[in-house]
């Protein structure tokens, strides 16, 4: 699948500005950056990004800033309808203060509804969940993956603002080890626990005990965003 940078205007939100960038696949399908502090460069410039983010600002910085990256796959329900199931809302919220308050860094916003099932299964999944089965298995008894992602749009995303090493917000190991293996660093691996409650605790208790989610054992401690 090869991916084209379409677009790119600027975007004010309520957490402040990022340029808004459009990427599109071979099939038509959107993906979205938003990003601060990251000037679109060719790809095969060797432009310090972080460095030129801080010299726009009159700073020379001591060292190079690694910019803060989040990887958010599409959650319609939690992301635009505030829904309790998941921790998405809360968490795409939390990562675009954090990238503003950097001012360095990039929302990478995967087309990927439903852990890339779609929303229609997903919702059928949640159907399943209603009669009491786990979020792993609503997927499987769909005849479905657990998880269908994919993560190579990333690469071409993250080059287009010449970034190549990333502080990366997540607790989801795939994410981290898809991008060492395609030759982006990671630096750092962030940590992102917000959100919880009482109707979203097993849920996050299913993705760290049975999908390897780096969430500690009590969600009250140790995993916040550590800016
Ligand atoms: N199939 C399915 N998808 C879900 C369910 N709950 C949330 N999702 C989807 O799960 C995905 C979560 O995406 P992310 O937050 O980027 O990733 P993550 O794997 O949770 O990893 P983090 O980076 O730690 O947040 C989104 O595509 C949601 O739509 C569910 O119960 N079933
Ligand atoms: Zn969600």
């Amino acid at each position: 699948m090869s991916y084209q940078f379409i677009t790119t205007a600027k975007l004010p939100t309520r957490h402040g500005e990022f340029d808004i960038h459009i990427f599109e696949n071979d099939d038509g399908q959107e993906h979205v950056m938003l990003t601060v502090g990251l000037p679109v460069v060719n790809q095969t410039d060797v432009v310090n990004q972080a460095d030129t983010a801080l010299n726009q600002q009159g700073a020379a910085p001591a060292e190079p800033l690694i910019p803060l990256i989040r990887i958010h796959s599409e959650c319609l329900t939690g992301d635009a309808f505030s829904s309790l199931k998941c921790d998405c809302g809360p968490q795409l919220n939390t990562a675009m203060q954090a990238i503003q308050e950097t001012g360095c860094g990039a929302i990478l916003y995967l087309r990927q509804e439903g852990r890339g099932i779609g929303l229609t299964n997903k919702i059928r999944a949640y159907a399943l969940q209603d009669q009491g089965h786990d979020t792993l298995d609503a997927n499987l008894m769909l005849g479905l993956p657990a998880d269908a992602r994919v993560y190579d749009m990333c690469g071409p995303m993250l080059a287009h603002v010449g970034v190549d090493s990333v502080r990366l917000i997540t607790n989801n190991p795939d994410k981290v080890a898809y991008l060492t293996q395609h030759g982006i660093d990671v630096v750092e691996r962030v940590p992102l626990l917000v959100g919880v409650n009482d109707m979203n605790a097993e849920y996050l208790a299913t993705k760290r005990d049975r999908m390897g989610h780096l969430l500690d054992k009590d969600f009250n401690t140790a995993l916040h965003l550590n800016k």
